[in-house]
């Protein structure tokens, strides 16, 4: 045990969730704006028949009139998130715990393409059309071909290069690409509000060859170097195993799914140059178990880790370190909650049974770690640095380990 760790999680007393329901907030624009938008784009994505288009005309109107209907009575899992919906269901989306509506949204939505029916859209993913577009498109090929230039830079060099591109990655996010922000509003990405970089390379060092969970976040291009990133992992002895952590079934619309991880590993192994040898080798490192693909099923619950259940803990325990991508995960990680922004990062994680880095552009308020001074300053230039996606951070705590 940390007695550190225990001491400054029993002096940080929890914050109130975020919710929807605070006029101009970040959250309320994401039930107002977002969802809507997102329902009619998955609407015209595919051609879904009539009672796929009446159910997602349903769904639209749910959410235009902000009341959470329930699962319909035959969905698989109907018992799991009556008992998360308690007290819940029934009242208005934005009252709810951000992280909670939004999770509930997106099962809606899988409910109303008819994704766990009987029927013929049984696993097609909604927001396929979308993922392929962005895999197929040119940006995608400019960023493979950019691997090669990575040859001219010293090994130190090469392994930071991969790590930003991981990280900066995570503002390719198709959510936010519907309603023009994060990465698709023209906003410039300035800086790091947070560097734990040479944490995160003192703890390989020392713990090479580490068994690694990396925990993804979006498929396609935030994917692909999330894979580059394990092939240098793997490549360089600093991990003997990686543990690809994805969603189980489509989610905030391009969250990686185990179809995902395949598509991008096709698509590395078919492109040419340093690309296309990084593909070779995570192919042959998941034919041998060095690459594993995981899919809990907590993925894709609205909780956050704390609550997380017992296997899958026992998958963190056992692993020496987890990279977390994405805001989403951060969300999680850190509880979704109004921390006060200087909230030390180690005490809001303490729970988390191992060293933990987490790797994410600010896309929605959860924020911890952050130095009060930076939080005014960056406030005061009345950009929306927390939200917009031009703001990163690598944020990191050794965790329960000493
Ligand atoms: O996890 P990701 O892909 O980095 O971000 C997920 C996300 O886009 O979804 C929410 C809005 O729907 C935001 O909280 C968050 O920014």
């Amino acid at each position: 045990m940390n007695h550190d760790l225990d001491a400054a999680r029993d002096e940080t007393p929890a914050a109130a969730p975020i919710l929807g329901n605070v006029p101009g907030s970040y959250a309320l624009s994401v039930f107002r704006e977002r969802h809507p938008v997102l329902i009619k784009q998955v609407r015209e994505a595919l051609p879904y028949t009539p009672d796929r288009r009446r159910a997602l005309d349903r769904l639209l109107g749910e959410v235009e009139r902000d009341v959470m209907e329930p699962l319909e009575p035959s969905a698989h899992d109907g018992a799991a998130w009556a008992e998360w919906g308690r007290g819940k269901i029934g009242g208005r989306w934005v009252d709810q715990p951000f992280l909670w509506a939004e999770s509930y949204f997106y099962r809606k939505l899988l409910e109303a393409t008819g994704y766990f029916g009987d029927g013929p859209w049984r696993g097609v993913d909604p927001f396929g059309p979308l993922k392929q577009a962005e895999l197929d498109g040119p940006d995608v090929d400019g960023e493979l071909a950019a691997l090669d230039e990575t040859a001219a830079l010293s090994p130190d060099e090469r392994a930071e290069a991969l790590l930003l591109g991981s990280l900066w990655g995570n503002r390719a996010d198709l959510s936010h690409s519907a309603t023009g922000t994060a990465g698709g509003g023209g906003e410039r990405a300035t800086g790091l509000v947070v560097d734990d970089g040479p944490l995160l390379w003192a703890l390989l060092g020392d713990l090479a060859p580490a068994r690694i969970c990396l925990v993804a976040d979006n498929a396609g291009r935030e994917l692909l170097p999330d894979l580059v990133l394990a092939d240098h992992l793997l490549a360089h002895g600093l991990a003997s195993e990686v543990a690809l952590h994805v969603k189980p079934v489509p989610y905030f619309v391009s969250d990686a799914t185990p179809s995902d991880v395949l598509a991008c590993l096709r698509r590395l192994a078919a492109a040419p140059g340093r690309a296309g040898e990084a593909g070779a080798r995570l192919w042959a490192a998941t034919e041998d178990g060095r690459l594993t693909l995981r899919a809990h099923p907590f993925a894709c619950a609205p909780l956050p880790y704390e609550d997380m259940p017992g296997d899958l803990r026992g998958e963190f325990a056992a692993a020496d370190m987890t990279i977390m991508k994405g805001d989403l995960n951060y969300r999680r990680l850190t509880g979704d909650r109004m921390w006060p922004p200087a909230t030390p990062f180690a005490a809001v994680t303490g729970y988390f049974p191992g060293p933990v880095v987490a790797l994410r552009t600010l896309k929605s308020d959860a924020l911890v770690g952050v130095p009060e001074r930076t939080a005014t300053e960056l406030d005061a230039t009345g950009r929306s640095w927390r939200t917009s996606g031009t703001h990163a951070m690598i944020q990191g705590s050794r965790g329960q380990t000493a």
